[in-house]
């Protein structure tokens, strides 16, 4: 019998009840292909790549992750080297949104789906290591003919869900092979690597999570307890569980006789229930004394070694979990802003990464502004800015340097070297020169015009893009491998008539122009909210520089303003207070009117007061 007509009655005969000489996690995902996803074995469907545009929001959703996960997957893919394995990080949906792999098999992987963007859910594509990870929330090797769709049936596929600090399964990490020994058991090694790389990358998530937190490390031995721990939990003043890795999970429902895929059962809860430690007594667990002697025991009898992590600022007992620490160059660029706040955020978790970034915006969002915030907040050295616009191919020489014989007559890039390089407008680099750049966004390094040895500066590499870069690869504008090289992780600067921070931003550019404190007479801000601000922040600035220069007093009236005709999209709001609407929005709340508007309480009240606008109930 052929063997793809020999698989399928193999299924056939599993869903009718036979017992199969098959891993049980892959008789019940056959089953869950039959039964759920209702496929046919007998359908072959290729590997299904998402198109560019749905992958870039599956990678933006993922980006801080692909961040936090991307040494550990370098790591393990140095550890396999030479030896064909390709690497996939998926998202929850089984969406590749991370890869490595051998760049000369590139055309066989992508065919294959071992490649960026494809999708790997059970239901599209069958059985398959990433699919029934996600299924089962467990790691498990889908080996061959263990595929329930033939098409897949020469891979060999092991993964390991990657769980985030409040237990939620949120990434699966996959090593796989296009083709492979015949026994399952060669994937045996290939199982425990994948494991190991997912719990430091676990811990890596809850470490960089939880530093204003007492975190606990767990191993069963001492030996490797203060490098490798198995398992951490971060806990609040009060010592409860408010963070852990699966592993950390895992240990505190058995210890508690709780459910491990129920995390409410675990987060919240006083890690007394699981395990005998006092926390007072936290401080006997630290470095300070030998790792042999800091043993406790769980609530079910096991032995554990444990290792505290006292708090980078230690908080008083009983305060709520803190809220992630911001530098003060990249807090310093929005007032109270949710989606300012969001990409300040994640500023701030990046900043200290070598993860290429791009920001992208509308003109004058402050993207190179923030690009310099950004190494500012982080990174040694220069931030050097090549402004992309305008740029020739006759501009190669400025910009990687020039070798003549034993001559070499530095560029831009020598000069930016070790610190941070921003690419302006990156969208507007011409195709040689995207070509040229590839090198170092991918590698790191460059070939200096003339040269033979390519030099490798230690760049992090920020771009800024007006736009969205993804349409510009789209038109055939911008490669596409340069724009996946440069979007590790993508910020997005919103438009100034969609910030909520206009009046604080407006405040504090007049102070600094005009020297002090300028008042807002009444009409103002409902005039300039109701304005579409086209020019964005740079526009605000230049106003506030103007009105600076020809105000006679600290206050601004209507009259003052320039003639300001493009009306703030579906706003209407020219006729109406901006502070009575926000009032009447909030009940009259101050406090919440106060941070819509992004000024303080007292604010409010000398506005109201000016205004004739009462306290209202
Ligand atoms: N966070 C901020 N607070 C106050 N002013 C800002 C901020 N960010 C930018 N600006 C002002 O806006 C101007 C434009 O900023 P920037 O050059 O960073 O914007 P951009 O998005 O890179 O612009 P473009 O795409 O048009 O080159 C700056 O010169 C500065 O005056």
């Amino acid at each position: 019998m052929n063997a793809d007509l020999h698989h399928i009655r193999e299924i056939e005969a599993v869903s009718q009840g036979a017992r199969a000489a098959r891993d049980p996690v892959v008789v019940q995902s056959w089953l869950r292909c039959l039964e759920k996803h209702r496929l046919d074995p007998a359908t072959r469907a290729e590997a299904y790549i998402l198109p560019d545009a749905e992958l870039r929001q599956h990678r933006q959703r993922s980006e801080e992750l692909i961040a936090i996960a991307r040494s550990g997957i370098e790591n393990l893919y140095a550890l396999v080297a030479g030896q064909n394995y390709v690497l996939l990080l998926a998202d929850r949906t089984g969406v590749t949104v991370e890869y490595l792999g051998d760049e000369a098999q590139k055309s066989a992987l992508r065919r294959s789906g071992l490649y960026m963007g494809a999708e790997w859910s059970e239901a599209r594509a069958g059985t398959c290591a990433l699919g029934a990870c996600i299924e089962t929330g467990e790691p498990l090797i889908i080996h061959q003919d263990d595929h329930f769709d033939v098409t897949h049936g020469g891979l060999s596929c092991t993964a390991a869900p990657i769980y985030d600090s409040g237990g939620q399964l949120t990434a699966v990490l996959d090593i796989s092979l296009l083709s492979s020994p015949r026994p399952r058991a060669s994937q045996s090694l290939a199982l425990n690597l994948v494991r190991q790389s997912v719990r430091r990358i676990e811990m890596a998530h809850l470490m960089a999570e939880s530093r204003r937190e007492w975190v606990l490390r767990l191993s069963g031995s001492p030996d490797f307890l203060d490098v490798d721990p198995e398992a951490a939990i971060s806990l609040d003043g009060a010592g409860r569980v408010i963070g852990m890795t699966h592993g950390a999970a895992r240990l505190m429902a058995r210890a508690g006789g709780a459910d491990w895929r129920a995390p409410d059962q675990l987060i919240g809860r006083k890690l007394s229930d699981f395990l005998n430690v006092r926390l007072d007594r936290l401080d006997d667990l630290t470095r300070q004394r030998p790792a042999a002697e800091r043993f406790i025991e769980t609530r079910d009898g096991h032995r554990l070694f444990a290792h505290a992590i006292e708090p980078r600022r230690a908080l008083p007992r009983n305060t709520p979990a803190a809220v992630p620490h911001i530098p003060a160059v990249l807090r310093d660029l929005a007032g109270d802003d949710p989606a300012m706040a969001q990409v300040l955020r994640r500023a701030a978790a990046l900043a200290s990464r070598t993860l290429p970034l791009l920001i992208e915006g509308a003109t004058g969002t402050g993207k190179l502004t923030l690009a310099r915030a950004i190494h500012a907040a982080a990174r040694n050295g220069t931030a050097t800015v090549l402004h992309c616009a305008g740029l020739s191919d006759a501009d190669e020489p400025m910009i990687f340097g020039r070798i003549d014989g034993r001559r070499h007559t530095p560029g831009l890039l020598d000069r930016a070297a070790r610190g941070t390089l921003v690419l302006d407008k990156v969208e507007e680099l011409p195709l040689r020169l995207q070509a040229r750049l590839l090198q170092l966004a991918s590698e790191g390094s460059y070939l200096p015009v003339g040269g033979l040895r390519p030099i490798t500066p230690g760049l992090r590499l920020i771009a800024t893009a007006q736009g969205d870069l993804s349409r510009a690869v789209e038109a055939g504008q911008f490669r596409r491998d340069l724009y996946h090289s440069l979007a590790g992780a993508t910020l997005h600067l919103p438009a100034l008539h969609d910030r909520r921070d206009l009046f604080w931003l407006l405040d504090r550019m007049l102070a600094q122009a005009f020297g002090q404190l300028v008042l807002l007479a009444p009409e103002v801000p409902a005039r300039l909210a109701a304005y579409a601000w086209p020019g964005n922040l740079r526009e605000l600035a230049r106003l506030a520089e103007t009105l600076a220069a020809t105000l006679p007093q600290p206050r601004l009236e209507l009259a003052d303003l320039p003639l300001m005709t493009a009306p703030s999209p579906g706003s209407g709001k020219e006729s109406v207070s901006l502070l009575a609407q926000i009032l009447h929005e909030t009940g009259g709340n101050i406090s919440e009117c106060a941070r819509r508007m992004g000024v303080d309480r007292t604010t409010i009240h000398r506005r109201m007061r000016r205004m004739g606008l009462g306290k209202r109930r």
